[in-house]
């Protein structure tokens, strides 16, 4: 294309969404009929037109994109819906609008909602396929097909690379891809971990981006959709680096912010690839009886090498790769108005969080939930309710996420576990959310869901 060419569509960019900003309805419905591939483009921050009339309130225009088939399930780069903007923004009409499911969901399941939260770390590119893993002839002819995709991990860390600074300070990661020729050396160690992911999913015939039927992508349909392993090995991670042909390639230093600069889809695959990794570096020696075992069924298994022990009988979940559960809680005030939060002693200066713990044996999720909040605040919590939750791979936890009401106001810091604990007004919180010029405190970044369930709490209560 040439500069030309491309300065003409740029600027139909941005008259498309300049007129779904401003809700003129004709301006978005003549574009539209010229250039229907308008309908999902993005503009500054990853903004689409259906998210543009959703903040500003255009009920008309989100109407009129969504029956010309516009795809309401895409996010802007805080990874906010077109919905999530409603919702936050307090338009109640155009919320609803873009929460309705299918007819036939509402009837099985009365009052559900499909458009549930996605939260970072959660979202699913690849076909697990669970039912192959045994399949030890299938899994072979994966492991050396030359579409498969490898990633490399070195100490529970994927290989990046990442992408300059732009102007708004954000760096973008994405995963180093190898082909089988690039890693069949690996392959053949002993001590090199090679666990299958599953294999890419395949677009729906009727899905947004797959509506015209280029010659290529009818031949994709009709050959096998890549498999996904992730390798790990102890080699030196600078000599691993030079495989890589990509500029600013590393592992990543501090998992914790450094894996939060992947796509959705590409942390997603790490979420699982890590937990797994991770599972498998702490548990080389069977836990009943000490002895060693042997990795099995693409690396979701480790079976006892010693046949009298008492794993291979009965129930033998130490077989499996474990997963720990956390409840992470929004405490709510009784006045509805302010909600609590806490500090650890390691955190930055400022920033507060909801609190969190591991939920222990025998304990419902409600259970511990009342039990972490008063052994860390002192606060006694009431009603519980279950919000959404996020595969958090440090090392494996999954994160049931709630909205709690508090039942008792006063607090006593557990200083063992967290340093401070306060109420903050849902005017606090909005001005931090907002990025207001002085706001009373930091909370964690849009991909925790600590930060999405102090957002869910705020847009609940927006339109008040
Ligand atoms: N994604 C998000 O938004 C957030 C994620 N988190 C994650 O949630 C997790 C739990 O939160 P946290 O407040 O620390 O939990 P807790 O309040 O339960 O306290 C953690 C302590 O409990 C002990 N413990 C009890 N059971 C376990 C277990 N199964 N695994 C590990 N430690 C256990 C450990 O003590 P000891 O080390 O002394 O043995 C640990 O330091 C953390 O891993 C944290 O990273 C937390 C907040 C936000
Ligand atoms: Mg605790
Ligand atoms: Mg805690
Ligand atoms: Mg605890
Ligand atoms: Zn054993």
């Amino acid at each position: 294309m040439t500069s030309l060419q491309l300065g003409a569509k740029e600027e139909m960019v941005e008259k498309f969404l300049d007129a779904a900003a401003r809700g003129d309805l004709t301006l978005v419905s003549t574009l539209l009929s010229h250039v229907p591939s308008l309908i999902n483009q993005k503009g500054d921050s990853g903004w689409t037109g259906l998210m543009l009339a959703a903040r500003n309130g255009h009920f008309g225009v989100v109407e009129a994109l969504l029956s010309q088939g516009c795809d309401k399930f895409l996010v802007n780069s805080s990874s906010q819906t077109a919905y999530d903007i409603s919702k936050f923004w307090g338009h109640r009409n155009i919320s609803n609008l873009l929460s309705r499911t299918d007819e036939g969901c509402q009837r099985v399941l009365p009052g559900s909602d499909l458009h549930q939260q996605e939260n970072y770390f959660s979202r699913e590119m690849l076909d697990r396929l669970s039912g192959k893993r045994a399949d030890k002839v299938w899994m072979e002819a994966k492991r050396s097909d030359p579409g498969t995709v490898y990633l490399l991990f070195s100490n529970l860390n994927p290989m990046i690379s990442s992408s300059k600074e732009d102007e708004d300070n954000r760096v973008e990661s994405r995963l180093c891809r190898f082909r089988f020729e690039a890693v069949k050396d690996l392959l053949q160690k002993p001590q090199t971990l090679v666990i299958f992911l599953g294999v890419e999913k395949r677009k729906t015939p009727f899905s947004s981006s797959s509506s015209s039927s280029s010659p290529l992508q009818t031949e994709e349909v009709t050959q096998e959709p890549p498999a996904w392993f992730a390798i790990s090995t102890d080699e030196d991670a600078a000599e691993l680096l030079k495989r890589c042909r990509e500029k600013h390639s590393c592992f990543p230093k501090l998992p914790h912010r450094d894996l939060l600069k992947l796509s959705e889809e590409e942390a997603g695959v790490v979420a699982q690839a890590r937990s797994v990794l991770a599972w498998h570096s702490r548990y080389s020696f069977c836990p009943t009886c000490g002895s060693s075992t042997k990795m099995e069924e693409g690396g979701y298994k480790r079976r006892c090498l010693n046949s009298d022990c008492r794993s291979l009988k009965g129930v033998h979940n130490t077989c499996y790769p474990r997963v720990d559960p956390v409840v992470i809680m929004l405490v709510i005030h009784p006045d509805g108005n302010q909600c609590l939060l806490g500090r650890k002693k390691i955190f930055p200066t400022g920033l507060f969080s909801c609190l969190a713990g591991f939920v222990e044996p025998g304990e419902s999720m409600e259970e511990a939930v009342r039990r972490e909040v008063e052994e860390e605040s002192g606060v006694k919590v009431g009603p519980v309710s279950y919000v959404s939750c996020q595969p958090w791979p440090m090392p494996s936890s999954l994160m049931i996420g709630c909205l709690a009401v508090a039942i008792s106001t006063d607090i006593k810091v557990d200083e063992n576990e967290i340093e401070d604990a306060s109420w903050f007004t849902r005017q606090q919180v909005t001005e931090t959310l907002l990025k207001g010029p002085r706001p009373a405190l930091t909370i964690p970044p849009r991909q925790t869901i600590a930060h999405q369930l102090i957002r869910h709490w705020i847009g609940m209560n927006s339109n008040l």
